[in-house]
């Protein structure tokens, strides 16, 4: 065994010869923040050390190209001796401690993990069991072996020691001082014990040293990798075909590392790399599910190929060289890019573009068929892209929250929003009370939303905004050579998913990306629309059957934050001291307990979307302060802090005189940016001693943000196919909803119950009040209610809300 310095960069250059990928493997990265993570994946990806490697954020995705089956070497034959491609997706998921939380959305459909530590930390070894742990309980894996490896681990892993080029001599590792580590150095001098870790001197993990490396000098032993991720290939495609390899990892030892550069590292390791490209997840995970079901035909590259030909879509259009998966945004920090390789040769292949039928009857759905896009010659240039419009008809659905339309559309849209348990989710002993409650709730808090609504021209803006925002992104898709159909599915009024869904049915979409116009996740928002649609199209035999991907958040994309820094800029400058502004960033609050109890990312997503905004204002040489508040609280119990209201005064009280506000939880003027924010916060700052008072728009149709959603939705494409699954069993026992489907079981399988009941009138002279008097009314409310449906008696059986009882 040897270390050498990987030649990937030339490497990366090489054609694929075993023709288009296969299949891929999902291996996780993860270690405590600091171990080298990133300059690991650096070195395997690119064969050259990283000298400062940036914190990663969230999870940072790479695709490191293998082949397999290799005809001269016998461990590697497959049936027929075929050499062919894989991908190995590795998912680096940042250690630090601000995604704990979320982390877990990362892991799903694990393959294999790579435990990294460091040698010269070694409390960053006696963590991985900790990693061991959280993976275990939070993942979902795809071929998962029989019985659980550390903390329960069911699939393959490998421990890499990082860092050996700074960690001591000794056993290359470190003493914390304590009498046991001392003794083992000790009786290792003696030679009594063999140089191992596997000792029971080191709070072992997971019982071997596993690999080491010095990512810094790009030393690594490489085919031990090689060996790892090709076992994980032969274990999900293989395993029928060859004897089950041996389960648990491999675990090269310390003496077989060897002195860098000695081996042609084409005989040992038959990969090409694609240079490290690399796209970078922030959010929750955009990946389809696979769920070791029969995957579908036709994606690349999260869903495994069959080898027959007419499933290799790209067989013929030679993809053999280099296309990645990377970040294209705002430090790398964004979504999914589709990239292609600038070395690409042209692509020779015909195929339709565009599709034919006419634009539904329905003017609120926004379909124009692209006449130029008619037929089209592929060329590299021309784009990836146009692999996934071919004979398709794509469809994007836009999810939004919308709004009344009319004031007596205020009290049923309440309730409908009340009726949602993700708004209010009673304890399971009570969710036959959700309807009378919302009704209760909706007919008491209208009277004071009417009055907003009134106030703002007597309806929401929210479906007209949202029908031009869905017309502009098929404009700028079609601009983009993607022709689709834009569709718009609100949560609580018109046009509701659920007629969205009978639209998009009728028009016979087969692909569809999902994208919910929230720029960041909520349990509250993106999370109920999707759980929707979920629930849609676990019944529904043309759903269940089309493929779909969805966007769940996007609020880290270049694009959007751009659009955002522009608009800001711009009403900066129209105070009269633009330097003495604070921005400040409104977000739609949500309940404490939503994020603390219930895992919502939402809290988090904003505060790096203020991060990331800030920045490229900063970039523009703008370094205005800035603070984030929360708006909008309704109801008795707690909500993200700070308040809006309250740090408005206390901005007020501290001397500030000029306040710009950002609403940046929603692209439209709603109700919440027209009145709150225009009427009730601009007179309480005036009255808190602000002398200037300014409001950023939403960006509503802004070119470059439409531009940029249009960007989101044609990266995404080549995610959507994740579950097709017509078998019966199959349906019942997983929701064949592909991304949706992980998505929200991501969140469920962190979260707990939803806080009580947010009851939503108020009495009392203070916010405060308003929580305790809320809690007390809620109590109320509850014994009335359970008095009634216990009686058979009261005024909502009387109202005819509640059946009389038998
Ligand atoms: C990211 C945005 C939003 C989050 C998070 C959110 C959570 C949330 N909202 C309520 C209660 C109400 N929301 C209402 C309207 C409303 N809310 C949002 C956005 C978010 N809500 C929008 C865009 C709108 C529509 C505005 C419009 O123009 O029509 C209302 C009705 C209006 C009112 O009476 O104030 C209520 C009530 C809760 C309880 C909640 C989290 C649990
Ligand atoms: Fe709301």
């Amino acid at each position: 065994m040897m270390f050498w310095r990987d030649g990937g960069a030339s490497g990366s250059r090489r054609e694929v010869n075993g023709g288009p990928p296969c299949g891929q493997v999902r291996v996780l990265v993860v270690g405590d923040s600091g171990v080298g993570k990133t300059s690991l994946m650096h070195l395997l990806l690119k064969g050259s050390a990283i000298s400062r490697p940036a914190q990663t954020i969230g999870c940072a995705v790479d695709v490191k190209h293998i082949t397999y089956g290799s005809p001269g070497s016998s461990s590697n034959v497959i049936k027929g001796d075929a050499e062919r491609n894989f991908f190995v997706e590795l998912w680096d998921v940042s250690g630090h401690d601000r995604y704990r939380d979320c982390r877990s959305l990362f892991y799903s459909q694990i393959n294999g993990v790579i435990f990294v530590y460091d040698l010269s930390q070694r409390k960053t070894k006696t963590n991985l069991s900790k990693w061991a742990v959280e993976v275990a309980e939070s993942g979902t894996f795809s071929a998962p072996l029989g019985s659980g490896g550390p903390g329960g681990l069911p699939v393959p892993y490998l421990v890499i020691a990082n860092k050996v080029d700074i960690a001591p001599r000794d056993g290359r590792r470190v003493s914390s001082g304590n009498l046991v580590d001392v003794a083992r150095q000790w009786v290792e001098k003696q030679g009594l014990l063999p140089s191992s870790e596997e000792l029971p001197l080191v709070e072992s993990f997971p019982g071997n040293s596993g690999l080491l490396t010095a990512a810094k000098d790009a030393r690594y032993d490489k085919e031990a990798l090689a060996k790892f991720f090709r076992m994980l290939i032969r274990r999900r495609y293989f395993s029928n075909e060859l004897p089950a390899p041996s389960p648990w990892s491999l675990t090269p030892r310390e003496d077989t590392i060897l002195p860098v550069e000695t081996v042609n590292d084409e005989e040992l390791f038959k990969r090409k790399s694609y240079g490290g490209q690399r796209y970078k997840y922030n959010g929750v995970v955009p990946l389809p599910a696979q769920r070791n079901l029969t995957p579908p035909l036709t994606l690349y590259p999260q869903q495994p190929m069959s080898s027959s030909s007419e499933n290799y879509r790209y067989h013929r259009l030679n993809l053999s060289r280099t296309y990645a998966i990377r970040s294209s945004s705002v430090g790398g920090r964004t979504g999914l890019c589709l990239v292609h390789c600038s070395q690409c040769k042209p692509l020779s292949c015909k195929c339709k573009l565009g599709w034919s039928s006419q634009p539904p009857p329905d003017s609120r759905q926004h379909f124009r068929p692209c006449s130029s896009a008619s037929e089209a010659v592929l060329t590299a240039q021309s784009d990836i892209r146009k692999l996934f419009v071919a004979n398709e008809k794509i469809g994007v659905l836009l999810l939004n929250l919308g709004g009344p339309e009319t004031l007596d559309d205020v009290q049923p849209f309440l309730f409908n929003l009340f009726a949602d348990p993700d708004i209010i989710r009673l304890p399971r002993a009570f969710r036959f009370l959700q309807k009378p409650l919302a009704q209760f709730i909706s007919v008491a808090r209208a009277p004071k939303s009417k009055e907003g609504y009134a106030s703002i021209g007597g309806g929401s803006p929210l479906r007209q905004i949202t029908d031009a925002q869905g017309e502009a992104l098929m404009e700028a898709l079609c601009g983009k050579d993607v022709p689709a159909k834009v569709y718009v599915g609100m949560r609580y009024w018109h046009p509701f998913t659920e007629e969205a869904i009978e639209q998009i049915k009728r028009d016979g979409i087969t692909k569809l990306v999902v994208l919910p116009l929230y720029p960041q996740f909520s349990i509250s928002t993106s999370g109920s629309s999707l759980r929707l649609l979920e629930s849609i199209f676990r019944e529904d035999e043309y759903l269940v059957n089309m493929q779909h991907t969805v966007i769940p958040s996007w609020y880290q994309r270049e694009g959007y934050i751009n659009a955002m820094a522009t608009l800001i800029e711009k009403e900066l400058f129209k105070f009269p001291k633009p330097q003495k502004v604070m921005i400040f960033f409104s977000a739609h609050g949500v309940p404490l307990a939503y994020v603390e109890e219930a895992g919502d990312p939402y809290k988090a997503e904003m505060e790096e979307c203020v991060e990331l905004i800030m920045e490229e204002l900063e970039k523009r040489g703008m370094t205005n302060p800035c603070t984030l508040a929360y708006q909008s609280r309704v109801g008795p119990v707690e909500w993200l802090k700070p308040y809006t209201d309250e740090t408005i005064i206390a901005l007020g009280e501290r001397g500030v005189k000029s306040l710009l506000a950002v609403p940046i939880s929603f692209v439209s003027e709603h109700i919440e940016t027209l009145e709150e924010i225009d009427v009730e916060y601009k007179e309480l700052a005036l009255q808190s001693g602000i002398k200037h008072w300014g409001r950023v728009p939403a960006l509503g149709c802004e070119p470059t943000f439409i531009s940029d959603l249009a960007d989101a939705v044609i990266e995404s494409l080549p995610y959507v196919g994740a579950m097709a699954v017509s078998n019966l069993e199959a349906r019942q026992s997983l929701v064949p909803l592909g991304s949706v489907e992980e998505l929200l079981a991501a969140y469920d399988s962190k979260r707990d119950m939803l806080p009580p009941p947010v009851i939503v009138w108020e009495w009392g002279w203070t916010k405060s009040a308003e929580t305790w008097n809320g809690r007390a009314a809620m109590l109320a409310v509850l014994a009335l209610l359970v008095l009634e449906v216990t009686t058979g008696h009261g005024l909502l059986h009387q109202w005819g809300i509640l059946p009389p009882l038998p």
